[in-house]
């Protein structure tokens, strides 16, 4: 089996503002929100997004990233999926990356739902060949019907979101990078796509998802980072680390939602083994 591994060393990412001026800002401002401003030796205004990131994932970690509004996820995300390239530091990906960012990317308005099924699965790295064998399968999760031999403009958001959510979960990835985007369909077809997106994350080697959604983080994760200024604050259980950040009442919400998790693995493994112990009754006639 090949080594899925996610590494990074001291790494930073900047951003450099040309068209800032750097009079108008004091010295490494650090605000509610966002990265620390600052200026390099050029005298540039330079965010700094990320600063002295130590990480190492290996295979079968599912982490899950919490931080204010600007704190450097989604900055993470991107370097983790080698979209960007670390300004200090080193980042090494091993592994082949599905990076799942803005479910709409890689959608053509213009064009049905079959074909977009198409055309997001090549985009997200699949052959033409290989989509075709699941677009059945994908169309029928979406519950869509005749809608998918209409343009996309015609859909509605969680329509829309439906057909990416049955794309992305249907490929293989060693290494999944989620970014949250997720909200906007229906209760019944968010609890079937969860399922989907479990069994998506069972079979991917390293999950990484940023979310403000602590309920989907527990659904997801076993374990999180805060993301905090652009620095990795903390680093530990869901629960844990749910409760430093936002206090005792997210914590008991996480805790509750790992046991419903937990309690519904344990009702599907057994709807599974109860499956498999049923006698087929064409091969029991043969057999008999
Ligand atoms: N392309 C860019 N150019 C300049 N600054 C950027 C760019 N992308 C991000 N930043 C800055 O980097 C910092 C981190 O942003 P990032 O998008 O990673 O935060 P986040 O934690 O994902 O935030 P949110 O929860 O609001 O999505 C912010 O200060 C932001 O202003």
């Amino acid at each position: 089996m090949s080594t899925v591994r996610l590494d990074t060393w001291d790494a930073g990412v900047d951003f450099p503002i040309f068209d800032a001026k750097t009079r108008s800002f004091k010295k490494s401002v650090l605000g509610r929100a966002g990265g620390v401003i600052g200026s390099n030796e050029s005298n540039v205004v330079v965010v700094e997004a990320l600063k002295n990131i130590n990480l190492h994932l290996s295979h079968g970690d599912r982490i899950g990233l919490v931080g204010h509004n600007g704190a450097g996820k989604s900055t993470l995300l991107r370097l983790l999926s080698g979209i960007y390239e670390p300004t200090r530091g080193a980042c090494k990906i091993q592994g082949r990356v599905a990076p799942v960012f803005d479910l709409g990317v890689g959608m053509d308005p213009e064009i049905s739902g079959y074909e977009n099924i198409i055309i997001r699965g090549m985009f997200l790295g699949m052959s033409r060949r290989e989509m075709l064998k699941k677009t059945d399968e994908i169309a029928e999760f979406t519950e869509l019907g005749d809608y998918l031999k209409m343009p996309l403009r015609t859909y509605s958001t969680g329509m829309r979101v439906r057909v990416s959510l049955g794309v992305v979960t249907s490929i293989d990835p060693e290494i999944l990078i989620l970014d949250e985007g997720i909200g906007a369909v229906d209760a019944d077809f968010m609890r079937k796509a969860r399922i989907r997106l479990q069994d998506l994350v069972k079979r991917s080697g390293i999950l990484v998802f940023a979310s403000h959604s602590n309920e989907f983080l527990a659904q997801l994760c076993d374990r999180a980072l805060w993301v905090d200024h652009g620095q990795i604050r903390m680093d530990g259980g869901i629960e844990e680390v749910v409760g430093a950040y936002e206090g005792p009442d997210a914590a008991r919400h996480v805790r509750e939602v790992l046991a419903e998790v937990d309690r519904d693995d344990k009702a599907r493994a057994t709807a599974a083994s109860d499956t498999a112990a049923t006698p087929d009754p064409d091969n029991a006639a043969q057999n008999g």
